[in-house]
C-alpha cells in the first residue's frame, strides 16, 4: 500500500477535490515567508470542512516546539512535518502530542544515521523544498529499509511510476500537481492520484 500526500494547499477547494479523488493526507505550509504559507487561522477552516478520515499534515521549519503545538492547535491539524534542521530533542518534545514526519532535504546520497531520528515517518525531498526540484532516486538507498519513508521533491504524475516502484509508505508531490504557484491542477491531481490507486488495486475516488 503506497499512500499519498497533497501538500502545500492553499484554497479549500483544492483541498476538497484532493479528498474527493482519494488523497489520504494534505500538507498545509506554515513557514513564513515561502511562497503557500497559510497563517493557522487561514487553514482551520479548510481543515474543518474536510471528512474524518484524511490526515491533516502541519509543514514546519525550524519552528520551536512551543509554537508548534500552538499552531496545530490553532489550524486544527494532526501530524507535525519537520522541514528544516530541528534538533531530534524538538521531535521528542512534539511527539508527545503528535505523530511527527521528519523531512531530510537531498543534497547527496542520504545518510544512514537519520534513520535514528526520533519521527514516527521519515521524509526524503529535492534540496530546495517545493520548488519541484528533485534527485536520482539511488540516493534514497540508505533509508530504504525504514518502514515509513516517505518520497518527496520533483514528482510529477509524468516521474511517479520510478517513485512507486521503490514501494515508500507514502509519495508527496506540491509543485508537480500545480497549474500556478498555490493553485492545484484538477487534471494534474487526478492523474497523480490515479497512479497511486491503480499501483494499490485499489479506487479511492469518489467520483469514477
Ligand atoms: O511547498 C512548499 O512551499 C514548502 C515550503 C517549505 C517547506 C516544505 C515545502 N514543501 C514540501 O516539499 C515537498 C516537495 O515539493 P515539490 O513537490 O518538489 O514541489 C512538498 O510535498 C512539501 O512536503
Amino acid at each position: 500500500m503506497v499512500r499519498a500526500k497533497i501538500c502545500g494547499i492553499t484554497r479549500l477547494e483544492d483541498a476538497l477535490l484532493a479528498e474527493q479523488l482519494g488523497a489520504w493526507a494534505l500538507g498545509f505550509i506554515l513557514a513564513p515567508g515561502t511562497p503557500r504559507y497559510l497563517e493557522p487561522a487561514q487553514i482551520r477552516p479548510i481543515s474543518r470542512a474536510l471528512g474524518p478520515f484524511i490526515v491533516r499534515v502541519g509543514v514546519f521549519v525550524d519552528t520551536p516546539p512551543e509554537e508548534v503545538l500552538e499552531q496545530m492547535e490553532t489550524a486544527q491539524l494532526q501530524v507535525a512535518q519537520l522541514h528544516g534542521h530541528e534538533p531530534p530533542e524538538w521531535a521528542e518534545h512534539i511527539r508527545q502530542f503528535y505523530p511527527v514526519i521528519k523531512a531530510f532535504k537531498l543534497k547527496g546520497p542520504a545518510q544512514p544515521d537519520w534513520l535514528s531520528y526520533p519521527a514516527d515517518a521519515l521524509m526524503v525531498d529535492g534540496a530546495r523544498p517545493g520548488s519541484g526540484q528533485g534527485y536520482p532516486l539511488d540516493w534514497i538507498a540508505p533509508l530504504q529499509q525504514h518502514p515509513r519513508l516517505i518520497i518527496a521533491g520533483g514528482l510529477t504524475p509524468e516521474n511517479l511510476p520510478a517513485a512507486l516502484e521503490l514501494a515508500p509508505y507514502a509519495v508527496d508531490v506540491s509543485s508537480g500537481v500545480e497549474a500556478a504557484p498555490r493553485l492545484k491542477d484538477p487534471h494534474k491531481l487526478r492523474a497523480f492520484l490515479a497512479q497511486v490507486a491503480a499501483v494499490n488495486g485499489t479506487n479511492r475516488n469518489q467520483y469514477t
